[in-house]
């Protein structure tokens, strides 16, 4: 067995050795059923794919629950520092109290090693059971702002001495009349950044060029929240003008045309903008939005939004594709080379230890990742399985419970069975 290398990325080009070390955090809950299935089918698409040639070497890191049982630190610093060296991980999902005891590891993460990106794609597999009509009509891909909005955690707790200060600052400093219960209010603070709006914009425009997608839409409730949100969307249309003019029509311009030609004068442009191959930057707010990809999905190809609205959109989609159980995801620095592969959904805790769930989402994770290292035949081989054994109806519970006919498998079994279907 191989030692490995590590992965490296000098002047933003990524080397890759051919048996690669990739560090993973197993996971709470279910985690570790599924990171079992998921490793094996990872690994078994890359043997196949590569003849031995090109492996993958695990390496495990800590975090949750099994960190705090063996260090007592939920996410220790070398966990940080090697994900940091080794750049690209993948990990099962963690646990994160309600309302008091730690904060979200996995949102720690995300921001200590910057992964400005959550990068959600969501598509329909054919067979999967889905609520709604067309499930196929659904391609889109979420680029969710990663590192602040409420996310950033910057919150104070009812009662306590610093929400008193907070509230006292906010109401005799800054003049402000409309706490509506300031003596039993805990108080949070929402931190949206001209930088980290065009970052992950950026990163959304550039996907949409590379990838040959027709729009980008901006995601937000302005409207209510004018200085984030609605900064979200101004600050994005700035940057897709100013770096992308000649290769994006938004519709900031669309508005302009309005007000100064008409409209039928801007739809001709835009219509012009799209024969000429541009991309429409464009923007809805949160709420018809959440109406308008159940009704109108085709509409949306690349979405940018905040990590809150990008947090609920996710779940919402996976649930027209199928559910959380097929909702893969990944955490991305695209200026660093860093990345943690992750599923869209938590830890279950209901099914842990009874190698039930599906580990679909991992294993999707893991083939993003695949690609990311440029693997592709490895992730090609993946989706072929996943494809044939969904049609089979071979599927763990999730789908098995919607599908007439089908076979109902555990965790395990399901991997073994994506395994026995790579060819
Ligand atoms: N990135 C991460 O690590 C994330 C962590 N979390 C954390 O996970 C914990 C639990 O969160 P919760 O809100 O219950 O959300 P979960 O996503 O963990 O689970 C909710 C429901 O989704 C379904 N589900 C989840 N995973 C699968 C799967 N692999 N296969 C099939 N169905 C699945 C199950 O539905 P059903 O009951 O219908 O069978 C499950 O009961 C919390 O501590 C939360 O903070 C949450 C999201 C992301
Ligand atoms: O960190 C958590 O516990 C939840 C995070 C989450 O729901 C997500 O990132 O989608
Ligand atoms: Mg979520």
């Amino acid at each position: 067995m191989s030692q490995g290398e590590k992965i490296t990325v000098e002047n933003g080009k990524m080397n890759v050795p051919n048996h690669a070390i990739i560090p993973f955090i197993e996971g709470d809950g279910t985690g570790p059923d599924i990171w079992a299935a998921a490793s094996r089918v990872l690994q078994a698409a890359v043997d196949k794919a590569y003849n031995g040639e090109k492996s993958i070497v695990w390496k495990e890191v800590l975090a949750g629950q099994k960190a705090y049982d063996k260090t007592g630190e939920w996410l220790p610093e070398e966990t940080l520092d090697t994900i940091r060296e080794y750049k690209i991980a993948i990990k099962g999902p963690l646990t994160t109290p309600i309302g008091g005891g730690i904060r979200s590891l996995n949102v720690a993460l995300r921001q200590e090693l910057d992964l400005f990106t959550c990068l959600r794609p969501v598509k329909h597999f054919t067979g999967v059971p889905s609520p709604v009509k067309k499930p196929e009509d659904v391609d889109m891909q979420i680029f969710r702002e990663n590192t602040e909005d409420i996310y950033a955690g910057i919150e104070w707790q009812e009662g306590t001495d610093e929400v008193k200060k907070v509230v006292d600052f906010v109401q005799n400093k800054m003049g402000v009349k409309k706490i509506r219960f300031p003596e039993t209010s805990g108080i949070g603070i929402k931190p949206v950044s001209k930088e980290g709006t065009e970052r992950l914009v950026r990163s959304a425009i550039e996907y949409a060029l590379n990838e040959g997608k027709k729009s980008v839409t901006l995601v937000h409730k302005g409207n209510i929240m004018k200085f984030t949100e609605g900064a979200f969307k101004a600050w994005g249309y700035d940057l897709a003008e100013r770096e992308y003019g000649d290769k994006v029509f938004t519709w900031k311009e669309y508005d302009q045309i309005v007000e100064e030609k008409g409209r039928e004068a801007a739809d001709q442009a835009q219509n012009e903008a799209e024969e000429a191959g541009k991309i429409i930057v464009k923007d809805a707010i949160a709420d018809i939005f959440l109406q308008q990809i159940l009704t109108r999905p085709k509409e949306f190809d690349v979405v940018a939004t905040m990590n809150l609205n990008g947090d609920y959109i996710s779940d919402a989609l996976a649930a027209q594709v199928g559910g959380i159980g097929i909702a893969p995801g990944a955490n991305i620095n695209y200026e660093t080379g860093h990345a943690i592969f992750e599923a869209t959904h938590g830890t279950a805790p209901k099914y842990a230890g009874q190698d039930k769930v599906n580990p679909s989402s991992v294993i999707l994770s893991g083939t993003l990742m695949l690609d990311h290292l440029g693997w592709r035949e490895a992730s090609e081989l993946i989706h072929k399985a996943m494809d044939k054994t969904i049609e089979s109806k071979v599927v763990t519970y999730d789908f098995a419970r919607l599908m007439d006919g089908a076979t109902q498998v555990k965790c395990s079994e399901f991997g073994d069975e994506l395994i026995k279907n790579m060819d």
